[in-house]
């Protein structure tokens, strides 16, 4: 799209000597960058401090080559003239002439806060500015120039966009299945958002390609750049599909960020990754929060049990099995009271347990012993008085000056005191049968043992989940085994903060790490000493000749392995593993991130909230979505509802309201259905027209082919663009390969390939994604499942340009509003 105000050709070239001059200085300082980088990498040893130092250093350098390496691609693409005369370019970075500072900056970056009249300026507000020029470059050439001058007498097209020619350029650009920045052409209600200053949970709704993810992410870099403390415990997005992360993967790093985890919810439980497939209905099941008391339930019951009778413990009534003496279920009982009163996680609170059951053990044990001393005293003492012994002490006392009373304690010293307690509890721990009991009446449990064993076994569920009716117990009876569904991992992570830490587990993740490491090393080892034996004969020549120590039979040279052996060579390695927040944040269950950002919000479990709201504790997220978009278990709810179990009422709701994906014609037909969907919602208003949208109409078996048909042929009309196939989520199969057959490279299959020309996407995989053209097939049989509205509203807003619909039957609701094709051939 040509400039609205096209500029001189001179005036083009003024700035492409500005832009190259930023160059050179982003080169300057990347050089020097990546030579103290070289520098610090070759330095090794020195203290813990100096480690720590280094691998600070080492963080800090490798940021600013990525901000650095990220900048290339339009490093400048604004600048702002003031009314006073001062003049800003706009960039992905800031800079300045000098370390120093300089006097004015070179370039400022689009987060600092004399950037946002760029984005917010109008004829009506124009916050200083007289004129706004958009930069539009091709790698270091500038192409292009675009000016707004905000004068207000002057207030022409549409005021409440900012930059209108670039933004339109923005918009109608091709798709290339991947999603890139807009740091160039925000605009005014996405700016007020992602700038909001709110500390608490922040809401964006929004209806479909109103920049909700594009608002995150950039909101993200904001927060980064604006609040640096936050780089420490790092930034968690949250999105809906490992399609959608890798549609979205490049913005961030685009953006010079590094610091941010890309995660769906089912990633988010270490060690776990699911593989299970399940019905729908129990994934549905699993989401909802009558789970957590479950699973609070299942952990009770493996608490000193009533049934402890079969655990080789006595009874009640005395009688003795001979394995623990005086382990009845009273023990049990109070032990397991006062475990549980402590409020500590079921792993910790065993050691509590276990003090206690061992503890009253020993002390009734000791009382036994006691009362035998007693009976021996009285039997010595009815011995003593028969022989009037005593009487006759207590008159030699008495002429001593002593007391005659004390006697009797004196007599028979204390048999037992807390240190026999304590070795009585020794030697009871030191008994296998004692361990056993223990092991089986509170048991050290991990999170995986938990579920599988509860989902394995009828008895235990039913006791556990009296509020499920036996239908839905069945739903999550399953045999031991067969992986976890992404369903499972917000119940793993409700099990993990129930049980706490598992020594076990602990102990045997060090012991792998530590393996894992050595191993390593090892292999470091052998291949130096490889390297050493290859060249033994010029070696110990030269090694002889330069008086290189001796020091193992006949060879001369001194190899790694002969100063370090693998344990020291891991423990090395460790400290010089730069590991990003990303990273440890990824591999840390209890990490805690400073800000969470969550993509397609509404489709979250109660489960899952329970899950992210535990990674967040301070409670600062930001959350984007679209309730009519929501194909959640319960449908299209109210934000309010989501939160309210969480946060309460302390969140806040940002709007937008401006469609920057969707023609106009395409958002008039998908409004049918969001008057279904969602009554009074207003939709977004489309920045652009374009092509009408169209429908044809087939028979049931004619489908395939003739949707093969159409693929082929919008993909020959489209040249570079990119074509989706949408159909219904249990269809995919089929439909996919009756595209590829017609469709060469057609990509599809649990990990399609968004960059392909044409993929086929079930409604699931097609959420947050996007393409210049859509082809919508069976949209009854999306309709079909509880959340058909929602899912059919999805699939026909995800065209940038062309939508074309091919349905069996009469039309459903919305797609009858379409143009009705009779043929294939008749393309709009
Ligand atoms: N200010 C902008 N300038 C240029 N393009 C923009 C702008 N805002 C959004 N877009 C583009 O509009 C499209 C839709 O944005 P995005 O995917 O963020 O919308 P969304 O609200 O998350 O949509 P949905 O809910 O339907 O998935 C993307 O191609 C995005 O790059």
């Amino acid at each position: 799209m040509p400039p609205r105000n096209p500029v001189r050709r001179d005036e083009i070239g003024r700035e492409q000597a500005y832009v190259s001059m930023l160059y050179r200085r982003v080169d300057e300082l990347r050089a020097r960058t990546s030579a103290e980088l070289a520098a610090l990498l070759r330095e090794s040893g020195g203290t813990a401090q100096a480690r720590t130092e280094r691998d600070a250093a080492h963080a800090r350098l490798s940021g600013a080559l990525a901000r650095w390496e990220a900048a290339e691609n339009g490093l400048c693409f604004g600048r702002l003239d003031l009314r006073d005369g001062s003049r800003y370019y706009i960039g992905r970075i800031g800079l300045r002439a000098a370390p120093d500072g300089g006097r004015d900056p070179l370039l400022v970056d689009w987060r600092a806060p004399a950037a946002r009249p760029f984005y917010v300026a109008t004829p009506a507000a124009p916050e200083g500015v007289r004129r706004r020029r958009h930069i539009v470059t091709r790698g270091r050439k500038v192409v292009d120039l675009d000016d707004e001058v905000l004068d207000s007498a002057l207030l022409d097209g549409d005021e409440d966009l900012a930059g209108e020619g670039a933004l339109l350029a923005a918009v109608n650009a091709g798709r290339t299945g991947r999603m890139h920045d807009v740091v160039a052409t925000l605009q005014a209600e996405q700016d007020a958002v992602l700038r909001s200053d709110h500390r608490g949970v922040l809401v964006v709704q929004g209806g479909p390609g109103t920049g909700k993810t594009a608002v995150a992410l950039h909101r993200a870099a904001y927060l980064l750049h604006s609040r640096p403390h936050l780089a420490a415990r790092g930034v968690l997005v949250v999105g809906p599909s490992t399609i959608f992360l890798t549609y979205i993967g490049q913005v961030l790093p685009g953006l010079g960020e590094t610091g941010v985890l890309l995660s769906t919810v089912g990633e988010l439980f270490p060690g776990v990754l699911p593989d299970r497939a399940e019905p729908a209905a129990t994934s549905a099941l699993k989401g909802r929060i009558v789970l957590a008391e479950v699973i609070a339930a299942a952990v009770r019951q493996r608490q000193a049990p009533p049934d402890t009778g079969t655990l080789r413990a006595r009874d009640g009534d005395g009688s003795d099995d001979g394995d623990v003496p005086g382990l009845d279920r009273d023990v049990c009982e109070r032990a397991a009271r006062q475990a549980r009163a402590t409020g500590l996680p079921h792993n910790e609170a065993r050691q509590v347990f276990v003090r206690e059951v061992t503890g009253q053990l020993a002390r009734r044990l000791a009382e036994q012993t006691r009362r035998l001393a007693d009976r021996l005293e009285e039997e010595v003492a009815d011995v003593l008085a028969e022989a009037d012994i005593d009487r006759a002490v207590r008159g030699d006392l008495a002429r001593l000056g002593g007391d005659p009373e004390g006697v009797r304690e004196a007599a028979v010293p204390e048999v037992v005191d807390e240190a026999d307690v304590a070795t009585v509890r020794r030697e009871l721990l030191a008994e296998p049968a004692v361990r056993t009991a223990l092991d089986a009446l509170w048991p050290e449990l991990t999170p995986r043992q938990l579920l599988a064993e509860l989902f394995a076994d009828p008895d235990l569920l039913a006791r556990a989940a009296p509020g499920l009716d036996e239908s839905e117990r069945a739903l999550l009876t399953r045999a031991p085994g067969g992986g976890w569904s992404p369903a499972d991992i917000p119940l793993l992570d409700e099990a993990a903060e129930l049980l706490g830490v598992d020594g076990q587990a602990a102990r045997a993740r060090t012991a792998r790490a530590y393996a894992r490491e050595s191993a390593y090393a090892q292999e470091v080892l052998d291949l130096t000493a490889d390297a050493y034996s290859g060249d033994d004969g010029d070696t110990c020549g030269a090694g002889g000749a330069s008086g290189t120590r001796g020091t193992t039979g006949t060879r001369e040279t001194l190899t790694p392995a002969d100063v370090l052996d693998a344990g020291h060579l891991a423990a090395r390695h460790r400290h010089t593993a730069h590991r990003t927040v990303a990273e440890r944040a990824a591999a840390d269950r209890t990490w805690a991130f400073g800000h969470v950002i969550v993509d397609e919000a509404q489709e979250l479990s109660q489960m899952a909230w329970r899950l992210l709201m535990r990674r967040c504790p301070g409670r600062s997220m930001t959350l984007v979505g679209d309730m009519a978009q929501s194909a959640g278990a319960e449908g299209v709810g109210s934000w309010d509802r989501l939160l309210r179990p969480h946060v309460g009422d302390r969140w806040r709701l940002a709007q937008l309201t401006v469609n920057y994906r969707t023609p106009a014609e395409i958002m008039d037909v998908a409004s049918g259905l969001l008057a279904t969907l969602a009554p009074g919602t207003e939709p977004p208003r489309s920045v652009r027209t374009g092509v009408p949208p169209w429908r044809l109409r087939t028979t049931g078996g004619a489908l395939p082919t003739r949707l093969a048909r159409l693929a082929s042929r919008e993909a020959g009309l489209l040249g570079e663009g990119r074509l989706a196939v949408i159909v219904p989520d249990r269809r995919t199969g089929e439909l996919a390969a009756a595209v590829a057959r017609s469709v060469p490279g057609a990509s599809f299959g649990a990990h399609p390939d968004l960059t392909a020309r044409v993929v086929v996407l079930g409604v699931a995989q097609a959420k947050g994604l996007e393409f210049d053209s859509v082809l919508v097939a069976d949209p009854a049989g999306i309709l079909a499942t509880p959340h058909g509205h929602s899912d059919l509203y999805v699939a026909l807003t995800r065209a940038t340009q062309r939508l074309g619909v091919l349905h069996t039957g009469p039309p459903p609701v919305a797609v009858d509003r379409m143009t009705h094709r009779r043929d294939d051939e008749a393309a709009p």
